[in-house]
């Protein structure tokens, strides 16, 4: 019996090992690659743009507020590499229409060439419980976080495909890999691109095509920072699980993996183990990443167990505070 156990796994190894050159795509060269990136003009989509320009990229920065952009792309021009390079800018809201996101993308190529690699960054948050949740917000965030991706991903795979090349990289969040208090409207609109990934890569993989799903902790940015205007102390206290990183240290490690083809990019090392808890059928990118899937997961969920709890704790002592502070209010 233990024979039988010992010669599958050897089996199974060698069939990981087997298939793995198969699977592990060639970096993408960012020198002279066009990339677009959506919500360039600020937070991590600006510094994304930084990290692919230093690198030798021509980039197209897409937002709505053309004053940010102006000014981000002067921002991004200060770490030009060569003489060549040129930082473009469009104003488009990403999530309303169809037509118009393919127009700017159409007058992008145009100007730029065909887009090598597309980063979906615009995005916006809001934490609140779900019953005081305006209902608009589910509708807009859904339009935002997810159409706001589809959109511009459907305006450059037709040329990707045609070029047998390119990489596309969607903004998630570590709210779009486990539901948390306050993001009842924010965390399914991340959670829907990572099914979106998923599909599209295993569509796109024999045009050599790379899809990576970012993870993003709580990062230092204006949205943050608004965010945290009005977010429920539960939020806040489990989100502090995995502190606050800056907007550049994560961009570095998204253009990497993304540059690399990793399917899954996270930072940090709760980052790292919620990718390898939550990586369920999504796709492998090297050896070394599926075997330590396969040895990890069942620790992994050990741990997890034990932040669930904690998490429970947190708003259940958030809830007897607030009524306490109720009847003493009445009591006055
Ligand atoms: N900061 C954080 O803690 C985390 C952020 N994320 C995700 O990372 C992404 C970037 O966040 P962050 O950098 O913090 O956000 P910022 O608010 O700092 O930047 C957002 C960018 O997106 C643009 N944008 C927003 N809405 C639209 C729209 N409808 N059409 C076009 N552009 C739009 C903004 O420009 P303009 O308003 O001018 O259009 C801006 O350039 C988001 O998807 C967010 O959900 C994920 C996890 C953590
Ligand atoms: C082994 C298991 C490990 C489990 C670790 C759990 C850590 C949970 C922390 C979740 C933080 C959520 C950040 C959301 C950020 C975001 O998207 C908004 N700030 C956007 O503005």
């Amino acid at each position: 019996m233990l024979l039988i156990v010992v010669a599958f796994i050897v089996a199974f190894v060698l069939l990981l090992y087997m298939i793995s050159p198969l699977i592990s795509p060639k970096p993408l060269k960012l020198n002279g690659a066009h990339v677009v990136v959506t919500g360039g003009s600020g937070g991590i989509g600006k510094c994304i743009a930084i990290e692919c320009y230093r690198q030798g990229a021509f980039i197209t920065l897409v937002a709505r507020d053309e004053d940010k952009l102006l000014k981000a792309k002067k921002e991004v021009e200060q770490f030009a590499v060569n003489d060549k390079q040129v930082v473009l800018c469009v104003s488009v809201d990403i999530s309303s229409d169809y037509t118009q996101v393919e127009n700017v993308i159409k007058q992008a190529q145009e100007k730029l060439g065909p887009v090598d690699m597309l980063v979906n960054c615009a995005g916006t948050a809001v934490a609140g419980k779900f019953e005081e949740m305006e209902v608009e917000r589910f509708k807009e965030l859904m339009e935002v976080n997810y159409l706001g991706s589809v959109y511009p991903t459907r305006a450059v795979i037709t040329t990707m495909k045609e070029r047998r090349m390119g990489r596309i990289v969607f903004v998630s969040s570590q709210a779009g890999q486990i539901g948390l208090f306050g993001y009842t409207a924010y965390s399914p609109s991340k959670f829907a691109l990572r099914g979106l990934a998923e599909s599209l890569q295993m569509e796109m993989k024999p045009y050599n095509i790379y899809v990576t799903v970012a993870f993003p902790p709580d990062t230092d940015t204006p949205l943050l920072a608004e965010e945290n205007k009005s977010k429920p102390l539960e939020t806040k206290l489990i989100s502090e699980t995995s502190g606050v990183w800056q907007p550049d240290q994560v961009a570095k490690v998204f253009v990497k993996d993304a540059v690399q083809g990793n399917f899954n990019s996270s930072v940090g090392p709760d980052g790292y183990m919620l990718s390898a808890l939550t990586c369920g059928m999504s796709p492998v990118t090297s050896i070394t990443e599926g075997l330590q899937q396969i040895v990890t997961m069942g620790l992994f969920r050990t741990i997890a167990l034990f932040y669930l709890g904690s998490f429970d704790s947190i708003v259940r002592r958030c809830m007897i505070q607030r009524e306490q502070s109720k009847t003493a209010d009445k009591t006055e």
